[in-house]
Order: structure tokens, then C-alpha cells, then sequence
């Protein structure tokens, strides 16, 4: 045998390296002409290799170019990779998140295990991941929330503090970094209600004056931990072991002394949480001890999840809650300060509210709602494809978008960035217009008053608009802090809006939100300010 292969070689020199050549261009050939998916439009280069995709996702430029290609070839359906297609159809949602629970989540959920513990985002495994959100479910309840944001509530004192610190800062005279303050907000919102200790966001630099340098430069100091992994999340569609050693190599060589520090700080405080619910009864501390037991570390505790893990989840759901629900009130606000009109007519509703209305629920005025689901719809906390795999069970056997069949085990997924901005379901799409959530503008209206105030949707109303909604995604594995978020922004935007602290000539300093189009959105240079001109 070797020695029929060494007369083959030596008679013929050329052929060892063209056979060798045509066996490896046989799956780029299969892949260009023979795939099911053949026929699909495709970004540069995607049939043949998943290179452009990485390099676009570590660039943070995912949505923009997706979003470019779909529009340039008019197709709801996109190739990214081999086996990877990008859907933009609001009517495929239901497919692939919500009938009978949704397609499994991909691999590359395996990339934001926190180390060696699976949290709740990351788990594939839906038994896994429903042992713990049921445990956690009961503290979203809309009475509970409802309750913190009473004036001395978690919530409400809170926003409370928030208001104070932009109206300080408004009448110094000086700038304020509204995602710096909404990161600090959100951490204390989240760390308070769910774990039951704030984290002091809003506190930890509150004794410095704020025309002090030290005030104006100093961030929220878990940034650099929410940043960290936020920009790892540039590498998340890389195979799990590429992933890990990359994440290995980093932390072996980063000296950065800062985040080190904050990673420290955050242990500490997590260790302080858990040793909160696992003190020993005591009949002094029953009282507390109770009310412990309904948090996030403890219910996951009685669950029967381990210390270990109950700590680990609740770092991580630290992370979840609080960097996204921060990027979206601080779009909401940069649009609110940037557009007096919206900003006037929700004022006009704020006071022409009847107290015990607003009290019972913000959610209750129309104005509000509008302003709160543009913000949620420009605002891109996750802008990229929440990927799933197309099942290979036979029942499912694929599935069909538009009229063409995808195959099992196939990665789809929908993007917000592609959803929200679709110029046929939102005219105008990248304008701040809460107008248009109204079909007429009678809509709009106190008891049976109409408000004042330019119409900023005339013309913009589609009737499908709520459909190609998914900011906290969608079906069984959408957002479980849905609810805690929007409490925290509808009660945010009505207390800042109702303080008036936006009026008197505020202007945004950059005239635009640039976004890092990761799997986690981050505003670019981590920083928007507001200063006000008199
Ligand atoms: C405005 C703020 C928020 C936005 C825009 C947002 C967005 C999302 C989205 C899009 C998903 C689905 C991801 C996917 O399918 O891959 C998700 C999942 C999740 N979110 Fe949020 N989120 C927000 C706030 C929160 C808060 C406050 C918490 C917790 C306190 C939280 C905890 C989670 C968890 C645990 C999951 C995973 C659920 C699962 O896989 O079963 N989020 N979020």
C-alpha cells in the first residue's frame, strides 16, 4: 500500500497536493452549491466561513451590518455563517421563541456561564434553568413592586435620591453623566430589591460636593466589573474552548488593578448578602430574618441550590438587572431632554394626573407608556440576535419563514436592532417619536382634555408595531426582570419629569447615542451628559 502511494507520488507530483486541495475545497463547494440553504442571501463570505461574523461582533458592529443586508437584498431571511441565519420577521418570533417554549438556546449561551456555575440566562438546559426562575418568580410579583415604590420603599427611595443628586447637580450648574447616574440607580434598585442590601451606587461618592472634580470624574465603582463583561461579550459566538482559553489567557495577563478591585468588592458584597439570610435564628432577629427569606440568595437557598451557587447567581443577576435597565432610562432620558415637545406633553400628563391613579400605577398614563416603549425600542440594551438552535426532533423537522424552509440544528435568531428599526413597521426608525405609538391623536388625552403639544407620530402609527416589539425578548426565556425593570423606568421618567429638573434649557452635550453592538449594548465612552444652558 505505502509503496503503491509512493509510486503514485513520485510518477505523479503534482497530484498529492491538487487531491489534497480538492478534498479540502469539497465542504466550500458543498456549502456554495449543494446546501439546503443555498438559496438563502448571504453577507460577504458567510457561506463559506463564520470569520465575517466574529470579526463583526468583536467590532460591536453586528446589528448596523445585518440590518444593512437584510434591507440591501429585501430578505427576511440572512445567512451569517454556515449555519447560521439571521430572521427579520416579526411573524417568526412566535416560532422560534414562543410555540411550545421556543427553540433551545445555541452553544454560545455556554459563553456566559459564570466559570464553572450555569446561571439562569446562560442555561440550556430548561429544567435546569425553571428550577431556579420559579424559585426567584414570586419577587417580581406587581404587588411586591408596587410596595417598594412607596416613598420608603427600595424603589421609591431610591428614585428619590436619583432626583435629588440631578437637581444638585442641575443647580451647581454643573454636567451630569446621566449613565453614570442611571447605572448607580439601577444597581441600588436591583441589589436592594432582590438581594436585600443596596449595593450604594447612589451613595458611595454622594460625600464629595458635586462641583468637586473628584465628584464629577468618579464613576459607579462596579463599572469596571459590569464593563468587563460586557465587552467579553464581543467573543461570544466563538466555540466554548476558544472562548475559555481566550478568557483564561485574559485574566492571566490583566494587571488592571481597578478591576480587580471591583471584581473584590462585588465578592464582598455578595458574601454579604448570602451571610445575611444564613445568620442563626434568634428571636431579636426573626423580624429580619423573615423578611430575609423572601430574596433572591434565600429562595434560591430553599430550593435546595448550593450557597456556592446561590452567591454566584446572585452576582449574576446583579450584572443582568443592572447594566441593561441603566442603558435603557439613560435612553430614555437623552431623548427626553433632546425632544422639549414629548418632554412638555408629559408634563402636561404628570400634572394633570390624579394622585391615587399615578399611585397605584404610573403604567396607567398613556403619554408615559408611549415615551417609556420608544425609549425600549431605540434603546439597545441587547441589540444582537438572541440566538437559538432549530430543533432536530422530527415533529419540528425546521420550520418556515416567509415561505422558505430552514433546517433543523440550524442557529436563527431575531435582533432587536433589525425589529426595531424596520422602516416599514417604523417609519422614521431611528427617530425618538412617542407619537406614533397613538393611532390618533384623541388618544392622548387627561379625563377629556386632549393634550397640547405637536403630534410627534402623525403618520407614523402601524398596527404591527407591538408585535415587532422584543426588547426583553420573547416566550419562555424572555426577560425574568421584565417587570422590576419597567418599574424602576416608568417610576424614574415620572419623578425626574415631575421634578421639572429637565426644564430651563437642558441640552444633551453629545448629539448622539453610538452604541457597541455587542450581545450586551454599550453606550460608546460609557458616558451622555445633560448640562443646562440659561
Ligand atoms: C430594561 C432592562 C432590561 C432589558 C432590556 C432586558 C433584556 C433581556 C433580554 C432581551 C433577555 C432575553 C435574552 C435571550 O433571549 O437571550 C433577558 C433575559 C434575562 N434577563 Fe433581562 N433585561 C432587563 C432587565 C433585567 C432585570 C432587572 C433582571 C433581573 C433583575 C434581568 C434578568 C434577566 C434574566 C435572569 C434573563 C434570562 C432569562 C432566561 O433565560 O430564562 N433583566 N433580558
Amino acid at each position: 500500500m505505502v509503496q503503491a502511494w509512493r509510486t503514485i507520488s513520485t510518477a505523479n507530483p503534482i497530484i498529492t497536493p491538487a487531491v489534497l486541495l480538492l478534498i479540502l475545497l469539497i465542504p466550500f463547494v458543498y456549502r456554495l452549491y449543494f446546501a439546503h440553504h443555498r438559496h438563502i442571501p448571504a453577507i460577504p463570505l458567510a457561506r463559506l466561513t463564520s470569520l465575517p461574523l466574529h470579526a463583526l461582533c468583536y467590532l460591536g458592529i453586528e446589528g448596523r451590518v445585518l440590518r444593512h443586508y437584510h434591507l440591501k437584498y429585501n430578505t427576511k431571511l440572512l445567512i451569517v455563517a454556515p449555519n447560521s441565519v439571521s430572521v427579520s420577521d416579526p411573524a417568526a418570533v412566535r416560532d422560534i421563541y414562543i410555540t411550545a417554549g421556543g427553540f433551545p438556546k445555541d452553544d454560545r449561551y455556554r459563553n456566559f456561564n459564570l466559570g464553572p456555575v450555569v446561571s439562569i440566562f446562560s442555561a440550556i438546559d430548561t429544567e435546569y434553568r425553571d428550577k431556579r426562575a420559579k424559585a426567584v418568580a414570586p419577587l417580581f410579583a406587581p404587588s411586591r413592586l408596587r410596595a417598594a415604590s412607596e416613598k420608603d420603599g427600595v424603589i421609591g427611595s431610591s428614585v428619590a435620591e436619583f432626583v435629588d443628586q440631578f437637581r444638585a447637580f442641575k443647580q451647581a450648574g454643573v454636567k451630569v453623566d446621566i449613565v453614570d447616574l442611571c447605572a448607580r440607580l439601577s444597581i441600588d434598585v436591583v441589589t436592594g430589591y432582590l438581594l436585600g442590601e443596596k449595593y450604594g451606587g447612589l451613595s458611595e461618592h454622594a460625600h464629595f460636593s458635586v462641583e468637586s472634580r473628584e465628584r464629577q470624574e468618579m464613576k459607579l465603582s462596579a463599572n469596571p466589573f459590569i464593563m468587563a463583561i460586557v465587552a467579553f461579550s464581543r467573543f461570544s459566538l466563538l466555540p466554548n474552548w476558544v472562548f475559555k482559553l481566550l478568557y483564561s489567557l485574559s485574566t492571566r495577563l490583566s494587571k488592571n488593578e481597578e478591576v480587580i478591585t471591583t471584581f473584590v468588592k462585588l465578592d464582598q458584597f455578595t458574601n454579604r448578602v448570602m451571610s445575611n439570610v444564613a445568620r442563626p435564628p434568634s428571636s431579636a432577629a426573626k423580624a429580619r430574618e423573615e423578611s430575609a427569606a423572601s430574596f433572591y440568595q434565600a429562595r434560591l437557598l430553599q430550593a435546595g441550590i448550593s450557597p456556592a451557587e446561590a452567591a454566584a447567581q446572585s452576582k449574576a443577576i446583579v450584572f443582568a438587572g443592572a447594566d441593561s435597565t441603566a442603558v435603557m432610562l439613560a435612553t430614555i432620558l437623552f431623548h427626553l431632554v433632546q425632544n422639549p415637545n414629548a418632554r412638555g406633553r408629559l408634563l402636561q400628563e404628570i400634572r394633570g394626573s390624579k394622585e391615587n391613579v399615578v399611585a397605584q400605577d404610573p403604567q396607567s398614563l398613556p403619554y408615559l407608556r408611549a415615551v417609556v416603549k420608544e425609549g425600549l425600542r431605540l434603546g439597545m440594551a441587547n441589540p444582537t440576535r438572541l440566538t437559538r438552535v432549530v430543533p432536530a426532533s422530527s415533529s419540528a423537522a425546521g420550520f418556515n419563514v416567509d415561505g422558505v424552509h430552514v433546517s433543523p440544528r440550524t442557529v436563527v435568531g431575531c435582533a432587536a436592532y433589525m425589529l426595531h428599526h424596520d422602516p416599514d413597521v417604523f417609519p422614521e426608525p431611528f427617530a425618538f417619536r412617542p407619537g406614533r405609538w397613538f393611532q390618533n391623536e384623541k388618544e392622548v388625552h387627561i379625563g377629556e382634555k386632549s393634550l397640547d403639544g405637536a403630534n410627534d407620530g402623525e403618520g407614523l402609527y402601524r398596527p404591527e408595531m407591538d408585535r415587532s416589539m422584543v426588547p426583553f425578548g420573547a416566550g419562555l426565556r424572555a426577560c425574568i426582570g421584565k417587570a422590576l425593570a419597567q418599574q424602576q423606568l416608568y417610576e424614574t421618567v415620572f419623578a425626574l419629569v415631575h421634578s421639572e429638573v429637565l426644564e430651563d434649557g437642558a441640552r444633551t452635550v453629545q448629539q448622539r447615542i453610538e452604541m457597541k453592538e455587542w450581545f450586551n449594548g454599550e453606550i460608546k465612552w460609557h458616558k451622555l451628559e445633560v448640562d443646562w444652558v440659561r
